[in-house]
């Protein structure tokens, strides 16, 4: 089965509304080798007919889009403040099974059993009116920087019904959830859109610095915009300005869901859960698209990723910084501009020749930077005693450099490992961490950003049916044990190589 997303050429689609399916485009369907085909119709069909397929829809298979989460290397918090900041994708990823439902099903369903989300909406009485009017409405390459405070207070009614029964605390994660993704389907599509389920999983912990927001909003924002068709591609011989252009647009969208959930965010998180690899990264204006440098060659750094499993919220950290800035105007900004130089100085590092990542020395380097970082951001107040903790364990040991990654206040740390340790005091380490409640997570850095599976069909060497592949049955997703049940099913790699069928736009010219 090599079947892939349908392709419609940017030129053909750069004047459609996406409010409302574009019927030329509707008859758009899939042929063998991932191309669209001129009448669209006749070859779906005989392909459909061929690999006889249950469809949910006559137009739309099952299909599924995953992104990755992401480390901040260098120049969190300072990064929503105008400074640079170095990120890299990590290979903890989320997974959005899209389900269209049939013509007669008029409801728009949220099932994100990951935070216990169960949620149903009937599409006809989403506000429509507000969201289409010629004022507000938007189109899918649109730059949307700000969130309209109308379109936000419209949601409001459809957010206020969710979970009714559950927790405060808990209803408030629903409803951030629920509000970025209403917001990206309302603006994005219109009262026509097809009846569709949404189901998500995601191996990436909760709140910990690893932007599992971002990855989630990256997959709804691709999600929508291959339901709208506005997407060509992901496929092989796709020339790589072109990608560059559908990757920019699942971005723009990906970060208005972002400002949804954070409220101030600096867009490095989407950025680098769409693109991928590794990326230096500064928003100067926020009336304009971020400057975006990736770094194709970043090298494979040897990082001890902790969870402290301590809960935090990003827009609390991110708005503890700003008010400690606003009181305290020169030197906060004296301390941006300090986490600026590391950063820069980093990247000129790792930029040069000599670098070699396998030395003590250039680590010995990198690693200083991570802990001026670490004890700048200490000083905005972004740090926590669990956070504290893991540094005072690996620097009693000596066993290399540790600062926190992401928003602080709890979450993650990163460690750049010495390569001169003995495997003893590694596991020395291990089973403090242990005893004292943090998980760690082996990962590698740089893999690849938003990746698409059209249709939901994998080959996993298990109940494959005589095409060899096996459609990604609902339930079978949802029950998937843990987060190795998930890798197992649907997961992007197996066995370390890239799994057949999932397809990513390749943005890189060399
Ligand atoms: N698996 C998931 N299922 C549903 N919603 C999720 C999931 N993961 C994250 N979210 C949403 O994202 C929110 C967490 O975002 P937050 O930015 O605080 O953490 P993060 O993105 O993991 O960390 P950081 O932004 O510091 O990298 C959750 O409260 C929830 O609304
Ligand atoms: C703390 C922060 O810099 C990184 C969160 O991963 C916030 C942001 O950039 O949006």
């Amino acid at each position: 089965m090599t079947t892939s997303v349908p392709s419609t050429p940017d030129s053909a689609i750069s004047d459609m509304s996406v409010n409302g399916f574009h019927d030329g485009v509707e008859k758009l369907s899939i042929n063998g080798n991932g191309h669209t085909n001129g009448n669209g119709h006749a070859a779906g069909e005989t392909q459909r007919r061929k690999t006889n397929r249950k469809q949910s829809n006559a137009m739309m298979p099952a299909f599924m889009v995953s992104a990755p989460g992401k480390v901040i290397v260098f120049g969190e918090h300072a990064v929503v403040h105008g400074k640079a900041a170095i990120a890299a994708s990590i290979s903890l990823r989320s997974y959005l099974l899209v389900t269209t439902l049939s013509k007669s099903r008029r409801t728009v369903s949220l099932r994100f059993p990951d935070i216990d989300l169960a949620h149903t909406w009937n599409i006809d009485e989403l506000p429509w009116d507000i969201f289409q009017h010629p004022s507000k409405k938007k189109s899918y390459y649109d730059l949307v920087t700000t969130l309209d405070p109308d379109l936000l207070a419209a949601l409001q009614p459809h957010l206020a019904e969710i979970s009714p029964h559950k927790s405060e605390d808990l209803r408030k994660i629903h409803q951030n959830s629920a509000r970025s993704f209403l917001y990206l389907f309302c603006s994005l599509g219109s009262q026509k859109f097809p009846g569709c389920l949404y189901t998500l999983r995601s191996t990436i912990p909760i709140g910990a610095g690893l932007g599992s927001s971002a990855s989630i909003a990256v997959c709804e924002s691709a999600a929508l915009l291959l339901q709208l068709r506005t997407l060509s591609g992901p496929h092989p011989d796709q020339p790589p300005e072109e990608a560059r252009l559908q990757v920019e647009r699942i971005n723009r969208w990906a970060f208005v869901a972002e400002m949804c959930m954070h409220g101030n965010p600096s867009g490095v998180d989407n950025t680098v859960a769409t693109q991928g690899k590794a990326v230096v990264f500064q928003r100067t204006d926020y009336g304009k698209p971020p400057s975006v440098r990736p770094l194709w060659d970043f090298p494979e750094l040897p990082l001890l990723l902790v969870d402290t499993k301590q809960p935090k919220s990003t827009a609390f950290e991110v708005a503890k910084v700003a008010k400690l800035r606003d009181t305290h105007p020169k030197l906060v900004g004296s301390l941006l501009e300090s986490i600026d130089r590391v950063t820069r100085s980093a990247n000129e590092l790792i930029d040069d020749d000599d670098f070699d990542s396998e030395e003590l020395e250039s680590l010995r380097k990198v690693g200083e930077l991570m802990s001026i970082n670490h004890g700048l951001l200490v000083s905005l107040g972004v740090s926590h005693p669990r956070l504290e903790r893991v540094r005072e364990l690996v620097d009693h040991e000596g066993l290399g450099w540790t600062k926190l990654t992401g928003a602080g206040g709890g979450g993650c740390s990163i460690t750049l490992m010495r390569p001169d340790v003995s495997r003893e005091k590694w596991d020395r380490l291990e089973q403090r961490l242990d005893a004292e409640g943090y998980s760690k997570f082996e990962t590698i850095l740089g893999g690849d950003g938003v990746g698409v599976l059209w249709p939901a069909v994998l080959k996993n060497g298990m109940d494959e049916d005589e095409e060899g592949g096996m459609e990604i049955d609902l339930e079978n997703f949802l029950n998937a044990p843990g987060n190795d049940g998930v890798e197992k099913l649907v997961g992007v790699h197996s066995g370390g190589a890239e799994r057949e069928g999932w397809k990513f736009w390749r943005v890189e010219s060399h």
